[in-house]
């Protein structure tokens, strides 16, 4: 079967748990981060069994990230959005993801803020 290259999963503001960023005070505690997923998918088999087990099932995604998430301990988003990244490229066999990590309420002055990065499998 032809590769399906715009065929996309996604997952929006999925909220985390974790222990992240540089200063003192945010080391003791855990803070929520926003993750937003998008995962390069071909979604053809699955629409025509409409079996789950046809499809990159987003619960097991999602389930597996938080898991990740809670366990992490890094300083900057943009470590947390590569180890991600990493880990849906090994453990779900992707080609291609976007993560998105939005450390909402970081900044007095700013909504949204962090980091998006694109990574492909090698
Ligand atoms: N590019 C980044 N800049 C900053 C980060 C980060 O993770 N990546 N983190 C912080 C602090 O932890 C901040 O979130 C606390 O207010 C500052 N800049």
């Amino acid at each position: 079967m032809t590769p399906a290259p715009h065929d996309i999963v996604f997952v929006r503001d999925l909220r985390a748990e974790c222990v992240i960023g540089i200063y003192a005070w945010e080391r003791r505690v855990r803070q929520t981060v926003l993750i937003d997923l998008d995962l390069a998918a071909d979604n053809r088999r699955a629409a025509a069994s409409d079996q789950i087990a046809d499809a990159l099932n987003y619960k097991a995604v999602t389930r597996r990230v938080l898991e990740y998430a809670a366990a992490s301990e890094f300083q900057l988003v943009e470590t947390l959005a590569e180890r991600i990244a990493a880990l849906l490229l090994e453990e779900f066999g992707l080609p291609w993801v976007r993560v998105r990590i939005n450390k909402r309420g970081a900044l007095r002055a700013a909504g949204d803020v962090g980091v998006v990065i694109e990574r492909e499998r090698r």
